[in-house]
């Protein structure tokens, strides 16, 4: 999980001043998400308290792919959380597009490493060949408000992605955009489905508009606390387990140097 130089040159260092998070990011809708955690976990807590923890002081960095058809709107959700802009006109994604973002969270430094795919067919497979192994622990999962079908096709490049990305236990998103170009009465309807497909991928459910900012920033800061969570907590998994096996390993070698002790005493003795 260290950064490299080629990754740090793309951070956005001055951004962070207002990415902390100090109390839990909520879901967008309480009973639309299979994430049920409220608050940062008691462990999370206590091991930025003391701080001195030998993983907090290494980088930490979590992938998080976006993806979803064509002219969905992904890289408009990049653009207006990483960069405050907005741009109108349809340019198409090549490949892959990425950014890094740094959060300090509950005092740590914390990045997302936030990868901007192809809609398009053609560029799918460049894409793909980006993100294959690349172990997500976020997966975004876009579609257009004023286009249903986008919304059909989301569990397809869930599939698609789960096959290729290496991570059996990702987080998953699923984000509705364009929210200011529909009347109430179509977006509840399209919610309505939305909903129902969340609860079949096991996704949390999120609708944003990236022309008016609507719930952006609320998104992309309950995915950082959540994966800043689930990483420590699986951090300090590790950590405990290599102490346990060091500790066995040392007890079974001061075990047979007493054999060895007792074997070299009875030998005398004969
Ligand atoms: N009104 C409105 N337009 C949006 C919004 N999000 C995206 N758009 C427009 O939708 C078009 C496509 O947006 P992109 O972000 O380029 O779509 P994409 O999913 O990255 O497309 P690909 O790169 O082909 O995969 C652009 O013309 C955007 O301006 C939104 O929230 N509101």
């Amino acid at each position: 999980m260290q950064v490299t130089y080629s990754i740090l040159k793309m951070l956005h260092e001055e951004d962070h001043l207002n990415r902390q998070i100090c109390k839990f990011p909520q879901s967008f809708k309480k009973y639309s998400t299979p994430y049920w955690e409220q608050d940062f976990d008691d462990i999370t807590k206590n091991v930025c308290q003391c701080g001195s923890n030998s993983f907090l002081s290494s980088l930490k960095i979590c992938k998080v792919i976006i993806l979803g058809d064509l002219a969905v709107g992904k890289t408009c959700i990049v653009n207006r959380f990483c960069r405050q802009t907005f741009e109108p006109c349809y340019k198409a994604t090549i490949g892959v597009d990425f950014e890094v973002e740094r959060f300090d969270i509950l005092n740590v430094p914390f990045h997302l490493q936030i990868w901007d795919t192809a809609g398009q067919e053609r560029f799918k497979c460049i894409a793909q060949s980006y993100y294959r192994s690349a172990h997500a622990h976020v997966i975004i999962l876009v579609f257009d408000f004023t286009n249903i079908s986008t919304l059909s096709h989301c569990k397809k490049w869930l599939d698609e992605a789960l096959n290729a990305s290496g991570n059996e236990d990702p987080f998953i998103f699923l984000v509705g955009t364009k929210k200011d170009l529909v009347s109430e009465a179509t977006y509840e309807n399209i919610e309505e489905s939305a909903l129902r497909i969340a609860k079949h991928i096991v996704a949390e459910y999120w609708a944003v508009s990236s022309k008016t900012q609507e719930n952006i920033r609320k998104l992309f800061f309950r995915i950082a606390a959540l994966a800043f969570n689930r990483c420590i907590i699986r951090e300090k998994e590790k950590s405990d387990i290599v102490i346990a096996s060091e500790m066995i390993s040392f007890k079974n070698r001061e075990k047979s140097i007493d054999k060895n002790h007792c074997n070299h005493r009875k030998c005398k003795s004969l």
